[in-house]
């Protein structure tokens, strides 16, 4: 692992048991997170973000059917930590989650100051007046007016809630922020603040994030990297501009060919058909149906492929890099 490396994920699953069989939501998921870098994990509903988002964070239903695979945070190997240490060491103090639709989901009883210092005072046990002094500096690293602290979630705008619930997140100054979905509940206006505000983080904490999204336009105003994620695996991970200017698999084409851009002469083209199911998904490309490159080896499930230096692709027509 290179010493810029923070976080590397190897073959992750994440399978739910329910009536009707195993839905894999994440089903054999790689990739890596630099330090300060923040990569975004795209794609559409139901593909498995939120899952990756849980398993990394171990925010896990009572319905699993099986969780496994390697995550490396640094030099520490979380999947083999108990979940009183992962509690007690990652979970809030070196990785934090902005969970969707969180900014719903403060406590309404309770001022905000109050609630961001909570992980300080519960995981740190820090004195009231030291949290309380923290939160007045998160509050101003996320653009909130320390006159909010005492307020109550209802007092607050949407904006204002999520850029609260952001600073609960970096009250104890992890290295990895997972969000989700941060802004897909918000109008145009408050999306873009929000955006300012991580891009800012980025820039001025070093901090690294992970931005899932099924958004392309919000994918690219922070993302260094691109995951794309397609019926629980990632078909395609790559540099930000590669993947906006010159994307590699039929699907990452598909998509981009489906964004409606100013300037564009030609018309934006909706993907014809459906993902699969994850209670039975395909044995082969799972994209195949809906691929217009398919052809026979698709029947086969393709390996991801190298493509370049930090570039991989799970796609036959890219068999000729190297395969792993
Ligand atoms: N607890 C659960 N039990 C069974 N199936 C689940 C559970 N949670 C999620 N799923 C299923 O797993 C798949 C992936 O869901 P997930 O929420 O991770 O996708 P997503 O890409 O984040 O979508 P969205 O953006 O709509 O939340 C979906 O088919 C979903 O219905």
């Amino acid at each position: 692992m290179s010493d810029r490396t923070l976080l590397r994920v190897e073959d992750l699953h994440l399978h739910y048991q329910t009536r009707r069989g195993v839905v894999r939501a994440v089903d054999g998921v790689s990739f890596e997170v630099r330090r300060n870098e923040a990569l975004v994990v795209l794609g559409e509903s139901g593909c498995g973000k939120s899952s990756l988002a849980k398993a990394l964070m171990r925010v896990l239903p009572r319905n699993i059917h099986q969780v496994s695979g390697r995550v490396m945070l640094g030099e520490t190997e979380l999947m083999a930590l108990s979940d009183e240490r992962f509690r007690r060491d990652v979970q809030w103090v070196r990785m934090a989650l902005v969970m969707q639709a969180s900014m719903n989901a403060l406590n309404p009883v309770v001022r905000v100051g109050e609630q961001v210092v909570e992980p300080l005072r519960v995981l740190r046990r820090w004195p009231r007046a030291r949290a309380l002094a923290r939160a007045v500096e998160v509050f101003e690293l996320v653009g909130v007016s320390t006159d909010f602290l005492r307020r109550y979630p209802f007092e607050l705008s949407g904006g204002m809630r999520q850029r609260v619930v952001l600073a609960m997140a970096l009250v104890t100054e992890p290295e990895l922020v997972i969000l989700d979905e941060p802004t897909s509940a918000l109008d145009v206006l408050t999306q873009a603040g929000i955006m300012n505000v991580l891009k800012r983080l980025k820039r001025e904490l070093g901090t690294s994030f992970i931005l899932i999204t099924h958004d392309v336009a919000t994918s690219s105003e922070l993302a260094d990297r691109v995951a794309l994620m397609y019926a629980g695996e990632i078909v395609e991970v790559s540099d930000a501009a590669q993947f906006f200017d010159a994307p590699a698999h039929p699907y990452s084409q598909m998509l981009m060919a489906s964004v409606p851009r100013l300037h564009q002469e030609q018309r934006p083209e909706p993907i014809p058909g459906q993902p699969p199911s994850l209670l039975d998904p395909p044995s082969g490309c799972r994209f195949a149906d809906r691929c217009p490159s398919r052809f026979k080896r698709c029947a086969q499930h393709p390996d991801s492929f190298r493509l370049g230096d930090r570039r991989r692709v799970r796609c036959w027509l890219y068999a000729g890099g190297d395969e792993r």
